[in-house]
């Protein structure tokens, strides 16, 4: 068996071999010297101790003056060891040698700057870390080398040094000087300076900083409310805040929580008081005293009478995640790297990449690098105030809380509650209109219990919400480093951390929402992060866009990630009977996939993927490289209303056995209603995501829970997968972002034509469904339709009746309104599916079907 294989291997064609044996023979070389984790180290080390002994060879020979000098002009005449008993350089002869090119000869006290370069390489070789950016920190090194000694050489000249300082400069700084001196004399000081101040601006971002600067006035403003500094200042600037809190009557330590007052500068901290100056301001403040036996008894037993704890006893705690931005000079470097090389060394022999050699991924230059908008963040005043409301609201209905935490999301604030022993939940549950009422905002979700915490929450909108753009996203170290097949950023959560998901394991994806709630920015945010980090040869799509708008910029994309039946004109399928086509082209290329992997004695495409690359399976059998395959479909519901089931049983097979073959969907609709959303497709999409939707019936729908309609919409989303809820805020990408990546890639080098997806002819069926000649149709037709939406009962005896008419012509109506969508297929003994829930979407559909009446 293995020796047939083998046998296989050698028939490969010419070609083949001539493009992999060099890359081979290069990433075999490569990875002996430096892969390998202890060649690695060792390499490491070395440049480690190299820079060291530089470095400390360079600081002796200046403390040491010139004492050496004599010594190495006279090395040649006497012998090393003399040589070596005379220097007094700490690492002698060697280290006098080097110091003195470096120092003396070439750049002064400059050179010190030098060892730092192998030192940072070293240690970024040997532990994998970079101690500072290593090309960022050399290009500083090399430009403040020569500077100072340049300086340097000014100072020798103008003070007539030259004997006695000229080690200062070294022989670099001291000869710019003395051609500098020919032109400018002592001005020779001014290019010097004015070069520092090129390679500030440029290298610092001069620019960025003197915005930054300019700004600062106004920010100081808002930042002022964030209590960042707990001193008089604050207390002055929140006088109603600060007057609740002298209120505070009697001091309660078990309800305090633990203050958080380690924080960092864009972090927002609740003020501590302090209880013993609260009671010698409050000496004569004690207001209603609590009932200490009341206070004692536990809730369960008996229910006591209300005793509201006041807001203002509580401490409100912030929990702060920061997000894991790459550092602005990381992402300069990765922005100038070439992605290719690192996804290149991933990969085996056989590499499909080479098909498209020269692809460049897309820079994230080209996405929009909107500096940020922290200064809309959430104020310690709104916190206060929300956390105000909230104690206030419950302590009204007889809960009390005993601690509560805030943690500052990008849309929402989330506020977690311990109720006081004994309270129930479903009591808070129940009360969630009217904490929302209370709070007079759109968008509270109440959950309750948190799964795994333990506490209450309440996610209230912030007043200022942040925008989470795109490249910040893109570029974060999570999403660089992530290993997924297919990974794809969903958005950022509650605590800022952004949420990757991997659309492989999925493994396809239901998006709700009702129009302009951000579904369409969703989508492209799904793509884009396929775009950057996949290569054309690993990902297809097959775009579906029945509103002809959303997905026409991809367009560019044709030659390199879309795919599309043979022959067909547009690579982004609008029509809406090249959809079934494109869907059964589909479940073909499932079909064959299948054969390969049956064929190849492998579970799925990773491992026929691996086995293929490892020259395991004869392309001469019909192997090939598999790409993986996402289809998008911007708007099922369109669909599904002119073509119901020959969408439907296409798209469920494919959710249904797609995966192991590479093959995800990535559906969206308007509409969650359950025409749309049907049992059959709901029940193989387990990840699902919602918008705002306009009823909580449709949130059901999509979820299988409310809280979708009361999200406050611009990308607001609760993502479910395997039964647990997270609420995102989706990044934003706009049209000209898109735009630019899209044309990046356009413009490249492609493939001859899109990925070709099987042949498809269709069966007449579907011919003359889609081809629907409404001229037959009877005049009652939309009266008739009416009368079933109206009744939402899709029973021919319902015509009959309403509307006067025989058997046989209500059938032919009845036919005749499958035909066109309004009903579903005859199901036997139980009424149609009405696929329509209001008349004016029914009006609509109609019109667009060209029947009046
Ligand atoms: N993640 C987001 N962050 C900020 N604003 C957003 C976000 N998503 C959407 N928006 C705003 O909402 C508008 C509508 O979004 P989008 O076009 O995606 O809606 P839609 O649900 O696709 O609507 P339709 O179904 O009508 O096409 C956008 O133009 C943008 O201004």
């Amino acid at each position: 068996m293995s020796v047939n294989k083998l046998r296989g291997n050698t028939q490969r064609t010419r070609t083949e071999e001539e493009s992999v044996r060099p890359r081979f023979r290069l990433s075999l070389d490569w990875d002996s010297i430096f892969s390998s984790p202890k060649s690695t180290l060792a390499w490491g080390i070395f440049f480690l101790l190299a820079g060291i002994i530089l470095e400390v060879s360079f600081i002796s020979y200046i403390v040491t003056g010139l004492a050496d000098q004599s010594i190495i002009d006279a090395l040649g005449q006497e012998s090393i060891r003399d040589a070596g008993r005379q220097t007094r350089n700490f690492l002698g002869v060697l280290g006098a040698t080097f110091s003195h090119i470096f120092v003396y000869r070439w750049f002064g006290v400059g050179a010190l700057l030098l060892p730092f370069v192998p030192i940072l390489a070293g240690w970024k070789i040997a532990f994998g870390k970079e101690l500072l950016p290593l090309t960022r920190a050399t290009q500083e090194v090399i430009f403040y080398t020569l500077w100072v000694s340049v300086l340097m050489g000014y100072i020798v000249l103008m003070s007539n040094s030259e004997n006695t300082m000229s080690f200062a400069s070294g022989g670099f700084g001291y000869m710019v000087n003395v051609w500098l001196f020919d032109w400018l004399k002592w001005g020779s000081i001014i290019p010097i300076f004015f070069a520092l101040f090129v390679f500030a601006v440029y290298f610092y971002d001069a620019k960025t900083l003197v915005e930054n600067w300019q700004r600062k006035p106004e920010k100081e403003e808002t930042v002022v409310n964030e209590a960042e500094v707990p001193d008089q200042n604050v207390s002055s600037d929140i006088p109603d805040v600060e007057m609740e809190i002298q209120k505070q009557p009697v001091k309660q330590p078990e309800y305090v929580s633990v203050a958080n007052d380690t924080y960092d500068d864009d972090i927002i901290i609740p003020r501590v008081v302090e209880p013993e100056k609260e009671e010698k301001q409050n000496g004569v403040h004690v207001l209603e005293v609590l009932n200490k036996e009341e206070f004692v008894k536990p809730a369960a037993i008996v229910s006591p009478p209300v005793v509201p704890v006041p807001a203002t006893d509580l401490e409100l705690e912030l929990e702060v995640s920061s997000e894991t931005l790459l550092p602005r000079e990381i992402r300069e470097v990765v922005d100038d790297e070439d992605v290719n090389a690192s996804i290149l060394r991933e990969f085996g022999q056989y590499d499909p990449m080479l098909d498209l050699p020269s692809y460049q991924f897309p820079t994230y230059n080209l996405l929009s690098d909107v500096i940020d908008n922290q200064h809309e963040k959430v104020t310690q005043e709104e916190l206060e105030s929300n956390k105000t409301k909230i104690v206030e609201t419950l302590g009204s209905y007889g809960i009390n809380i005993s601690k509560i935490k805030a943690t500052i999301g990008p849309t929402v604030t989330l506020y977690e509650i311990i109720p006081e022993a004994g309270v129930r939940i479903s009591k808070i549950k129940n009360l969630e209109g009217d904490i929302a009422l209370s709070l007079a905002a759109l968008g509270i979700r109440i959950i309750a219990p948190m799964p795994g915490r333990g506490t209450i929450g309440i996610e209230v909108p912030n007043k200022n919400r942040e925008t989470v753009f795109i490249r910040s996203v893109l570029m974060n170290e999570r999403f660089q480093k992530s290993t997924y097949d297919l990974p794809i950023v969903l958005g950022k959560t509650i605590s800022n951390e952004i949420h990757i998901a991997d659309l492989a394991k999925m493994p396809h994806l239901l998006m709700a929402g009702a129009t302009g709630q951000g579904k369409s920015v969703g989508l492209n945010v799904i793509l884009a992060s396929l775009i950057y980090k996949k290569h054309p040869a690993e990902l297809k799509f097959v775009l579906v866009d029945p509103k002809k708008v959303e997905l026409t910029l991809f367009n560019k994309l044709e030659r390199h990630f879309l795919a599309k039946l043979p022959n067909a004109d547009e690579a982004i399928i609008t029509d809406t009977k090249k959809v079934i086509f494109t869907l059964n082209s589909l479940c073909i290329e499932m079909d064959s996939r299948y054969d390969l992997l049956k064929e190849a004695s492998v579970r799925n495409l990773k491992e026929y993927n691996t086995k293929f690359a490892q020259r395991r399976l004869s392309p001469e059998k019909g192997h090939k490289f598999l790409p993986y395959i996402v289809l998008v479909i911007d708007e099922l519901a369109d669909l599904m209303m002119t073509a119901g089931k020959e969408v439907e049983t296409p798209i469920a097979r494919l959710a249904q056995l797609a995966r192991a073959v590479g093959i995800h969907l990535v559906v969206a609709t308007q509409r969650p209603s359950v025409k749309v959303i049907t049992g059959l497709i709901k029940a193989n999409f387990p990840a699902r995501l919602s918008f705002r939707v306009t009823s909580s019936i449709d949130s059901r729908t999509i979820l299988d829970m409310g809280g979708a309609e009361q999200l406050v919409g611009q990308g607001d989303m609760l993502l479910a997968i395997n039964s647990e809820v997270i609420r995102l805020q989706c990044p934003f990408i706009d049209t000209r972002e898109i735009e630019d990546v899209c044309e990046f890639i356009g413009s490249q080098r492609g493939y001859d034509e899109a990925y070709a997806l099987p042949e498809y002819e269709g069966d007449e069926n579907s011919e003359s469904r889609s081809e629907v000649n409404t001229d037959d149709f009877d005049q009652l037709l939309p009266e008739a339709a009416r009368l079933i939406i109206t009744h939402q009962q899709g029973s021919t005896s319902l015509i009959q009746r309403k509307m006067k008419l025989g058997y046989n012509r209500a059938g032919r109506i009845m036919d005749q309104l499958e035909l066109i969508g309004v009903v579903g297929p005859f199901t036997g003994s139980k009424a149609r599916d009405v696929m329509f829930h209001d008349l004016s979407q029914l009006d609509d559909h109609l019109r667009s079907m060209g029947i009046s009446g």
